[in-house]
């Protein structure tokens, strides 16, 4: 049966209390980093010296995701601090397959994220250049926006991708994931699931509790 993890995004934690908010999460299986520079997406979050900072004091592994312009100068610093795996866009990136590759000799998991305009070719194809798949289930910028049911079909179809190829590729969703939702992303093929505002929306452990168990009844 498909390995599922829940990664909460500290974009809904509490910024000036971050080491306090880590320890509250400490049941999930990566923390979901969040870095936005106010040019690829209208927000502005944090760069290198903090996401350095939580590297250090996290007892679990982080999972970086970059929403910011020009990830092929700036996405390898992220794998030399030490984060679990680092996720750029597509849309950010000259070269997909270079960039992936870096990080993977830096040591990182390699990460490439969809926004929801963009198609999934050509990435199918790339598939075994990549240790994950993000495909957004919302516009990146904000937390607690609502889920997007039409990012499913896309989601499928690399969920068919990795099928065919029996790749062991993490099929990522990040975006108005809740008790609600997790269930709709694991049908159509996701195993990695982030949620900001569903886990520190309440008491943490718990929220992560009921979006494993919720995750877990649509398993593959
Ligand atoms: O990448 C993100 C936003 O661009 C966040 O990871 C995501 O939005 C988490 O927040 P929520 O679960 O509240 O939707
Ligand atoms: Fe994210």
């Amino acid at each position: 049966m498909t390995e599922q993890r829940i990664n909460p995004s500290i974009l809904s934690a509490d910024f000036v209390n971050l080491q306090a908010e880590l320890e509250r999460i400490a049941t999930a299986d990566l923390v979901h980093v969040d870095v936005m520079d106010n040019h690829f997406v209208p927000n502005l979050t944090m760069g290198p010296p903090v996401v350095e900072r939580i590297q250090a004091v996290s007892p679990i592994p982080l999972d970086v995701h970059l929403m910011i312009s020009d990830a092929d100068r700036w996405a390898p610093g992220y794998a030399e601090l030490g984060a679990s795996s680092v996720t750029f866009h597509a849309e950010a990136t000259e070269d997909p397959v270079a960039l992936a590759r870096r990080l993977r000799e830096i040591g990182a998991r390699a990460g490439i994220a969809l926004k929801p305009g963009t198609e999934p070719e050509p990435y199918l194809e790339l598939l075994p250049e990549f240790d994950q798949v993000l495909v957004m289930t919302v516009e990146p910028g904000f937390g607690g926006q609502s889920f997007m049911h039409d990012m499913m079909p896309k989601l499928r179809r690399f969920a068919e991708a990795k099928a065919a190829d029996g790749l062991d590729v993490w099929l990522q969703v990040d975006g108005g994931i809740s008790v609600d939702t997790i269930g709709i992303a694991a049908e159509a093929g996701a195993d990695t699931f982030v949620a900001g505002s569903a886990v520190y929306g309440g008491v943490p452990e718990d929220r992560i509790a009921e979006l494993r168990a919720a995750a877990a009844r649509h398993r593959h």
